[in-house]
């Protein structure tokens, strides 16, 4: 077979592009591994099966009966997946110019893949290759790690049995994400994690409301512990480590992800990694002239809308002026989906300290915004960092109610060099949470 076009991997930017390239009259050939994938692992195994149950588990709060809270909410997350997965895999079947091909995807050469699945083997010639085979949980390798109450963020998403207590390995963003929806879902939670510090990126005052709030919820957290091995005892699971030892009916692994390369001998088509196991790629995200990767497995950022990103830079080069690099995206904004939601851009105070420029500080605490009395959500901390001489904005974390929306709008600020002032008299509607920025930047 013979294409313009070959995209590897259902993912955001591989999707996206597949779409654009046919409506522009291109021939596209794009394999995907699994027919349980398509749309890719935000669909399918990321953001909105995560954020699907984090909503239901707060949702039905009220409601006494976990267990029923916990199947019901697995129910709405499945039949929501099902419809996204079978809506993205129409939307790109019904272009004339696209073909889905099911299968595995391993490089011959330069411009040959083969193509190995449910339907056989296809062996494609491209004139272009797209790369988009995103990431994959790392393991832990210690002893028990096999176990059948051992978890990644995949298995976790779709337990069939309620458990009572959960430990969670690692403290990152799936950590503190499933950490509250297993709560709500009425389990003890206890987070485990290697380092010293707790949230380590974040400000000192940030992470300590963070533990705040967890610790209101009856979560442990237990840092600098070495996790030695995992034993079956009947029907729990003993995670020892060098902190002790914590018992658990079920133990989710979310100590980051690795890029998935898995296959793809990537070798036969000269293509390079990095020290970390990801895409060797140039600024335009080319790994060859012919070759882009795009999101997680090129090692951007792992978010889904950063693999969006990716599909405009190379987009760009293909239809448009290719005026866009990696480089042109310096700030970007992150949210943690916790109760409240964690949501930042740009630089945190201890990050503006290093700078070495001249900052101020500005912070409001969540409780003095009337909305978030309304909402009975007043836990949080706002805080902005401005340049003292030129006013503008160097950065923002607003941890409270509607944070992961109202982050948004400092993309917009930031990119236009908007100055702290001009939101400190923006008129706001009421009551809303963001009307609270006057204040903050008072
Ligand atoms: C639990 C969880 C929650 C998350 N929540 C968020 C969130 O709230 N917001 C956010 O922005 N990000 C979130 N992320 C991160 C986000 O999901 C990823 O960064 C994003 O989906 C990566 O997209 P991608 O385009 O790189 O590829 P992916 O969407 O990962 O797609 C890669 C595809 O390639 C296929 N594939 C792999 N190898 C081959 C091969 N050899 N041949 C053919 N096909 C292959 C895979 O089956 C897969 O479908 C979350 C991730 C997880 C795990
Ligand atoms: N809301 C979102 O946007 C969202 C949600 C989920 C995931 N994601 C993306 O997915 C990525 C992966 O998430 P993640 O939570 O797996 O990774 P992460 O990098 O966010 O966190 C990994 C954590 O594991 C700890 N750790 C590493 N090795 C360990 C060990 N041996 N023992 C104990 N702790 C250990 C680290 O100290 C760290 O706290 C994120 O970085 C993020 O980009 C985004």
């Amino acid at each position: 077979m013979n294409t313009q076009n070959l995209i590897i991997g259902f993912g955001k930017a591989g999707k996206t592009l597949a779409a654009d390239l046919a409506k522009h009259g291109q021939q596209v050939i794009l394999a995907e591994a699994s027919e349980q994938m398509y749309g890719g692992t935000c669909i399918n195994i990321g953001c909105i099966p995560s954020k699907k149950l984090l909503v239901e588990g707060e949702q039905n709060a009220a409601i006494a009966d976990k267990n029923h809270v916990f199947q019901q909410a697995m129910q709405a997350k499945n039949s929501l997946v099902t419809k996204l997965r079978a809506a993205n895999f129409s939307k790109l079947d019904a272009l004339d110019n696209v073909q889905i091909i099911t299968a595995k995807a391993r490089f011959e050469d330069q411009n040959t893949v083969l193509l190995s699945g449910r339907d056989g083997e296809f062996r494609v010639t491209a004139e272009r290759i797209f790369i988009n085979t995103g990431s994959l949980p790392v393991e832990l390798n210690i002893p028990g790690a096999d176990g059948k109450q051992i978890y990644n963020s995949t298995g976790i998403l779709s337990l069939n049995t309620h458990p009572k207590r959960l430990v969670i390995i690692g403290c990152g963003y799936i950590s503190l994400e499933f950490a509250f929806m297993y709560h709500q879902f009425g389990a003890k939670v206890t987070i485990i994690d290697s380092g010293n510090t707790f949230l380590p990126r974040e400000d000192r005052d940030i992470a300590d409301e963070m533990t705040r709030v967890l610790q209101a919820r009856g979560v442990d957290i237990i840092l600098g512990a070495d996790v030695k091995r995992f034993e079956q005892h009947s029907n729990k699971t003993q995670v020892i480590t060098s902190q002790g030892t914590f018992s658990a009916d079920a133990v989710l692994l979310a100590v980051g992800r690795r890029p998935n390369t898995d296959g793809l001998a990537l070798e036969n088509a000269g293509i390079g990694l990095t020290e970390r196991g990801f895409i060797k790629i140039n600024s335009q995200l080319q790994a060859a002239p012919h070759i882009w990767a795009m999101g997680d497995v090129a090692g951007s950022p792992q978010f889904t809308y950063i693999s969006l990103d990716d599909y405009r830079i190379v987009r760009e080069q293909l239809l448009g002026e290719g005026k866009r690099n990696t480089q042109d995206r310096p700030h970007f904004p992150t949210t943690v989906f916790t109760e409240p939601p964690l949501a930042q851009i740009g630089m945190t105070e201890s990050q503006a300290a290093k700078s070495g420029r001249p900052y101020r500080v500005a912070t409001l605490r969540a409780e003095a915004i009337p909305k978030a009395k309304i909402l009975n959500q007043t836990d949080g901390l706002l805080k902005a960092i401005i340049d003292s001489d030129n006013n503008q904005i160097l950065g923002v974390t607003l941890f409270c109610a509607e944070a992961h929306e109202i982050i948004n709008l400092f993309k917009m600020a930031m990119d236009h060099h908007i100055p702290a002032d001009y939101l400190k008299n923006q008129i706001f509607t009421h009551p809303t949470i963001s009307e609270g920025l006057n204040d903050l930047f008072a």
